[in-house]
């Protein structure tokens, strides 16, 4: 089988885990990855097999650093037939221009905004409206985490309304330049958040509001969510719907805390410690009459990643059934 050739621009938090689950895959290869500067994550890179790109005013650093690169970021793009970009929120609009001049299909993250790619992206929500797309953007970790339990609620009960709040990791466990330290941040302080406004972009007729705040861990971000339904239900019926569905794990066996997924993912061995799943717990479900409430935690660094790959065989029409992927996906990660 010919593997659709992927590079990925960008090989920081989410880029370095993108080129590994599509490197896991046997539909699609990563052909190169890229680093501005030749840090530890360049250095890693290479040592794995990965073919590295850099800007071309930075190639002298390279070399002084001993770091072998195989072109500019420009050449490794040619190559490609798809570029996940995976620089940070802000910068891939920029780059825009350079993957249309070399006619190569492009996938941003949810730090870039919807209209750059005028399709925004969930597996489970709307994997069939990205066949065939030159351009997409996947949702953001937070919006991946509630897309995954609006959509099969919505699809078995009606969904009336969401009400979202969302207690935001403040920064990613590598990053010291970020806080808070001492501080709950209301983030933004004007309501909403972008996530019901990105929800909508991936399921347009859900009525939702989101609020955020960020709080002093690294770890996971942890929502509350309420939702009115349009059917009556009990809290078997919403943990059977979430049952249905891979890309969500239950939490039991004295998990309470984010700290304790986390060392449930090092416990069972997964990759970087990622936790790909949306995290429920069960036992928060209550129901009261149409509406119900849950506690979800989401692995920011890790939950964009399968959705990514499927993406990108949406996009290359490698598959064109959407649960078929999902479970590709997931099989040759170890989901
Ligand atoms: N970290 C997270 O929790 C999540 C991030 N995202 C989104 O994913 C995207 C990437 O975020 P992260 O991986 O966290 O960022 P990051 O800062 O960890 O990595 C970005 C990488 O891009 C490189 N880079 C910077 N400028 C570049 C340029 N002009 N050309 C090529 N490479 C460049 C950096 O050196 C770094 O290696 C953003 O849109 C972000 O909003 C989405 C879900 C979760
Ligand atoms: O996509 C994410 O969060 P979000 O869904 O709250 O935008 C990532 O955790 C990145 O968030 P950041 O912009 O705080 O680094």
């Amino acid at each position: 089988m010919v593997k659709a050739k992927i590079a990925v621009n960008g090989y920081g938090t989410i880029g370095k885990r993108v080129a590994d689950a599509v490197q896991a895959q046997d539909d699609m290869e990563i052909i190169g990855v890229s680093k501005t500067k030749p840090n530890y994550e360049a250095a890693v890179a290479h040592q794995k097999g990965y073919d590295l790109f850099a800007p071309a005013s930075n190639s002298g650093a390279f070399e002084k650093a001993g770091i072998p690169l195989a072109g500019t970021i420009e050449e490794m793009v040619e190559k490609a037939d798809l570029v996940v970009d995976c620089t940070p929120g802000g910068i891939g609009e920029a780059n825009k221009p350079m993957y249309e001049k070399a006619g190569v299909k492009a996938i941003w993250q949810g730090g870039e905004d919807h209209e750059l790619a005028g399709f925004s992206f969930n597996a489970a929500s709307n994997y069939e409206g990205a066949l065939g797309r030159d351009l997409v953007r996947v949702v953001s970790c937070n919006t991946t985490g509630l897309c995954r339990v609006i959509y099969p609620i919505d699809r078995e009960l009606g969904v009336k309304k969401v009400r979202v709040t969302l207690a935001r990791r403040a920064t990613d466990p590598n990053d010291i330049k970020k806080g808070p330290i001492n501080a709950i941040v209301p983030d933004p302080i004007k309501l909403p958040s972008h996530h019901g406004p990105d929800i909508k972009s991936v399921l347009p007729h859900i009525n939702i509001t989101t609020a955020a705040l960020k709080i002093p861990t690294t770890l996971m971000h942890l929502h509350t969510v309420n939702m009115e339904v349009n059917t009556d239900c009990t809290a078997e019926d919403i943990n059977r719907i979430f049952s249905s569905q891979s890309r969500i794990r239950f939490m039991s066996q004295g998990i309470n805390s984010t700290a304790e997924i986390i060392e449930l993912a090092r416990d069972m061995g997964r990759p970087r410690n990622d936790m790909w799943e949306n995290c429920i717990w069960p036992e928060s479900i209550t129901v009261h009459e149409r509406e119900f409430y849950f506690f979800q935690a989401i692995h920011q660094e890790s939950i964009v990643v399968p959705e990514t790959v499927d993406a990108i065989r949406a996009m290359m029409e490698l598959e064109s059934d959407g649960a078929k992927s999902i479970q590709k996906t997931n099989k040759a990660i170890g989901l």
